[in-house]
């Protein structure tokens, strides 16, 4: 364990010093692009005003013969776009620590568009190790080219390993931005029986007792709810944010649609969007809903300093239920800030 006056130094002569506090951001979906295909490249400058973090992806879903593709077209819509100009975050996805092409991708990255780079995401994180691994290297990297804002790093809770070790991910280093579930990897380290990339399986379900000759009534479970709440959690306590990952059923609006509020309504701040249908689904879901929004808002007002107890529409309301209240206030500005519709509609000062 490295000792706590230690924890916020620089890990390299010349790299900034990591952020005390997580930057403030609204972080509804982190928005996949293929950087190695031309057309959906092409639309990165009008799609970065649309979603609230634009992601390269290099990692699965490139083929192995596109990865030099991949990172090349990544360094190019950096270029391309001032995603800093509509507050937009721009992330990367960089290969597995047991890949050929992962130090290709930070070296290129870092030294071409470092500057640029918001986050990287980790995929296949197993335990600390491969976060002070990482960390170490973005901050050699980091000094070499001169790169004033530190790089945060983002893990994919997706091995059996690592959600086991979520809790030492989490803490690892001042570097951690957070963590999504990725539920397709995670289900073929597990040895789940699923070819689904998130979401529910029809056959994951409880049966009511045998009451005579009745139809036995019986319901789907939610095979994701033990690891998000594991995760979300772990980030909680370490002042980092949980994101629910990939819904692959893009003709399912109404599927993707539920594992996404699920997610949110137990801590996580967006999720992975694929997809431009995903887009607005995650708008939706990721933003409180104005009814809750307004009652909050009662609750705060009606308990300026935070404490004691009071009476709401027969709600009993203390200080727990005004830090609540404060989590969705605190969101909807942060959502109105970024969106003039739900400004008028939440109507907050
Ligand atoms: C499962 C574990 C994981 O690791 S998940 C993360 C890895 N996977 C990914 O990053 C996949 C990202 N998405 C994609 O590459 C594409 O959506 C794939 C899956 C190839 C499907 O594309 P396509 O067959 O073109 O779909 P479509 O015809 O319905 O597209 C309609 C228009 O939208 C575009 N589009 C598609 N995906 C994106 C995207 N991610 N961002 C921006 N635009 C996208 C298409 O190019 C198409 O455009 P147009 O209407 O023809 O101009
Ligand atoms: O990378 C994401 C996953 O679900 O696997
Ligand atoms: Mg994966």
């Amino acid at each position: 364990m490295k000792l706590p006056r230690r924890f916020f130094q620089p890990l390299a002569t010349g790299a900034p010093a990591p952020f005390r506090e997580l930057p403030v951001r609204l972080e509804r979906m982190i928005h996949f692009v293929p950087p190695h295909n031309d057309k959906v490249r092409a639309r990165v400058p009008e799609l970065a005003g649309t979603v609230d973090v634009v992601l390269g992806n290099l990692e699965d879903a490139v083929p192995a013969d596109q990865k030099e593709a991949a990172r090349k077209g990544f360094v190019a819509m950096a270029q391309a776009t001032d995603f800093a100009a509509t507050g937009t975050g721009l992330w990367t996805r960089i290969n597995a620590l047991n890949s050929p092409w992962i130090l290709d991708d930070l070296f290129t990255i870092v030294a071409e568009v470092g500057d640029k780079l918001d986050v990287v995401m980790v995929p296949k994180v197993e335990g600390p190790w491969d976060i002070h691994y990482i960390d170490q290297l973005l901050a050699q990297l980091e000094a070499r080219h001169g790169v004033t804002k530190p790089i945060l790093v983002h893990a994919i809770l997706e091995t059996a390993e690592g959600v086991a070790n979520v809790d030492a991910i989490a803490s690892a280093s001042p570097r951690m931005h957070g963590m999504s579930l990725g539920p397709a990897d995670l289900a073929a380290s597990r040895g789940m029986k699923t070819t689904r990339v998130g979401g529910g399986h029809p056959d994951y379900r409880v049966i009511a007792d045998p009451a005579g000759d009745a139809p036995r009534a019986s319901a789907q479970q939610d095979l994701w709810h033990y690891t998000i709440a594991k995760m979300v959690d772990a980030c909680m306590a370490n002042g980092i944010k949980a994101f629910y990952g990939p819904f692959g059923d893009f003709s399912d609006g109404a599927a993707c649609e539920a594992q996404f509020r699920n997610a949110f309504l137990m801590g996580c701040a967006g999720a992975w969007t694929l997809h431009p249908s995903q887009v607005a689904i995650a708008k939706r879901v990721f933003a409180p809903d104005p009814a809750e929004v307004a009652f909050a808002a009662r609750i705060v007002e009606a308990m300026p300093d935070g404490t004691g107890a009071v009476m709401l529409d027969g709600k009993m309301q203390d200080d727990a239920t005004w830090k609540q209240a404060k989590v969705i206030v605190d969101l909807a500005k942060l959502v109105a800030a970024k969106d003039p519709e739900l400004a008028a509609v939440y109507k907050l000062g």
